[in-house]
């Protein structure tokens, strides 16, 4: 008999709702935009009621589409885009301030601060992170700071705080449980995770510490359920990870060295390190991959801010083209491609660089220098930005040779092509790309039962493609080197 799991997955500019089997198979899906506000310089907010909306329609689409009721869905699990943050009163559920989210830079001069006072081997040491806007707990002291009669409420103890997976789980469970999962957690800076608790001295630090924190549980866990005036039935909640982390269980890498890149809005590369946390000393981050069991499993990760947002740059900036996937064709006729370079450093660069002030750059243009030319910048930029990466990684001793690939870019043949050839390695793209909500599919079905061992998600996972290198060593060091020269000219740090 069938068993369905129903994955939400809300994303960036999205959400999403997916109801897989047990097999991993998609049945029905839904999804719906969701409008970004940029109220000043740096700035980026989402709408909270955007986010609840959403996700509920989007899951109410998804029943449809697959001809399913509430009562037939064994399970479900909520992926997020991480550190975006939220504080709401817990006696009218009202967020207080928008969602500040994850490329918001507003707290920068603050993080420079505690960096300028010494604090940065303190915060790496105890929560793997390194000082950054891009994480949550600067944010939530800017709301306490600036949103009006917050700081009294939460004197009272009555604001809650809560990554995007809390505040979901929150509203679909009518208030009552305030609850999020270890890699979430792992994203706020205030969490130590080695201890696998909230980090008192970090909290105290940031003067936040009359905020509520939620409870913090095993990324496969009973986290609540669904009430049933939402879609009809109740649903348990037994599976939350961050989107990134969703996407490595996804990718079924459970083993120590195995390693996934998404590609979306921005690129997260995350390198699985078992129960060993990895302290990076080339500026990339150690964060929680997944808790089962009380078991930790680590990860290294680097992070890009921009990669499929260049793209969407191209199309609505530029107005280049009206569809990403025109950019396949239209590259594959540049005559330039190998000496025109983008360095889309729009909000500034993230690993291994982490210069917030460094902007954007197109570097090697001539008079003949055609859109073709430009879009295929635009879709190297990725692959380029990847190798920093996989450079960064093998500096702290982290090497592969195949990496497996998902999100909404690598649709794109010629951009996992030179993936390949600019990495030397096999980069090889699943039949499921959807792999953040998979990833949460199976850890809810792990809880639920659906699922018995890793073993069995494994032998789910199966490749659509596996590129190989086709490029020589010499061709693929002047390129490279071509692209640190460009990035040399933005960085300001
Ligand atoms: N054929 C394509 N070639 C290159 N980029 C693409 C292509 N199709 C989609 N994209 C890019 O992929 C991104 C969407 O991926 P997705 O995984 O849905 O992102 P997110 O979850 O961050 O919203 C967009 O930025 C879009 O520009
Ligand atoms: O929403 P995405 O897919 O762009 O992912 C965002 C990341 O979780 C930010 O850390």
């Amino acid at each position: 008999m069938n068993q369905f799991l129903l994955a939400i997955d809300q994303g960036t500019t999205s959400s999403r709702a997916i109801i897989f089997n047990q097999f991993g198979q998609i049945i029905g899906q839904g999804q719906q935009e969701f409008a970004q506000h940029f109220p000043e310089d740096g700035w980026v907010e989402h709408n909270p009621s955007d986010l609840w909306q959403t996700t509920l329609q989007v899951c109410k689409e998804a029943l449809k589409d697959a001809g399913l009721n509430a009562s037939d869905i064994t399970s479900a699990g909520i992926t997020n885009q991480r550190e975006t943050t939220l504080l709401w009163d817990m006696e009218t559920g009202k967020p207080v301030y928008s969602a500040i989210v994850w490329q918001d830079r507003r707290t920068s001069d603050y993080c420079q601060s505690l960096v300028e006072q010494g604090y940065s081997d303190k915060v790496q040491q105890k929560t793997g992170l390194l000082i950054d806007p891009y994480f949550s707990a600067t944010k939530i002291r800017w709301m306490l700071h600036h949103v009006v009669g917050v700081k009294e409420r939460a004197e009272q103890g009555k604001i809650a705080f809560g990554t995007v997976d809390s505040y979901l789980l929150w509203c679909l469970t009518d208030g009552q449980q305030h609850r999020t999962d270890a890699t979430n957690a792992a994203r706020t800076m205030i969490f130590n995770i080695h201890s696998q608790d909230w980090d008192q001295e970090l909290i105290e630090l940031l003067g936040i510490g009359t905020v509520k924190l939620p409870e913090v549980m095993d990324s496969s866990a009973d986290f609540g359920v669904i009430n049933e005036k939402w879609l009809g039935a109740e649903i348990p909640v037994q599976g939350i990870a961050g989107d990134q982390q969703a996407a490595l269980f996804g990718q079924a890498c459970f083993a120590p060295g195995m390693v996934k890149s998404t590609y979306g809005t921005g690129c997260f590369l995350i390198l699985n390190t078992g129960d060993q946390v990895l302290k990076s000393e080339h500026k990339l981050l150690s964060t929680v991959a997944y808790r089962l069991d009380g078991q930790v499993t680590y990860a290294l990760e680097g992070s890009i801010f921009v990669a499929g947002a260049a793209i969407q740059w191209l199309r609505d900036g530029l107005k280049l083209f009206s569809h990403a996937s025109e950019t396949e064709s239209l590259a594959q006729q540049a005559l330039n491609a190998d000496t025109v370079y983008l360095v889309p450093a729009f909000t500034g660069l993230g690993a291994p660089y982490w210069d917030p002030d460094a902007r954007g750059a197109m570097i090697g243009l001539t008079r003949d220098t055609s859109v073709s030319d430009i879009v295929s910048a635009g879709l190297r930029s990725v692959c380029y930005q990847t190798k920093d990466l996989v450079d960064a990684m093998a500096k702290d001793g982290a090497h592969f040779n195949s990496l497996r690939v998902d999100g909404g870019m690598v649709v794109n043949d010629l951009v996992v092509q030179f993936l390949s050839d600019l990495l030397g390695i096999a980069v090889e793209r699943p039949k499921v790309t959807e792999t953040t909500a998979l990833g949460v599919a199976y850890l809810a079905g792990l809880k639920a039962g659906v699922y018995d061992s890793l073993e069995q998600i494994s032998e789910l996972w199966q490749a659509e493609h596996a590129f190989h290198p086709e490029m020589g060593h010499d061709s693929r060091e002047k390129l490279y080197q071509g692209w640190r020269n460009a990035v040399h000219r933005v960085r300001t740090s």
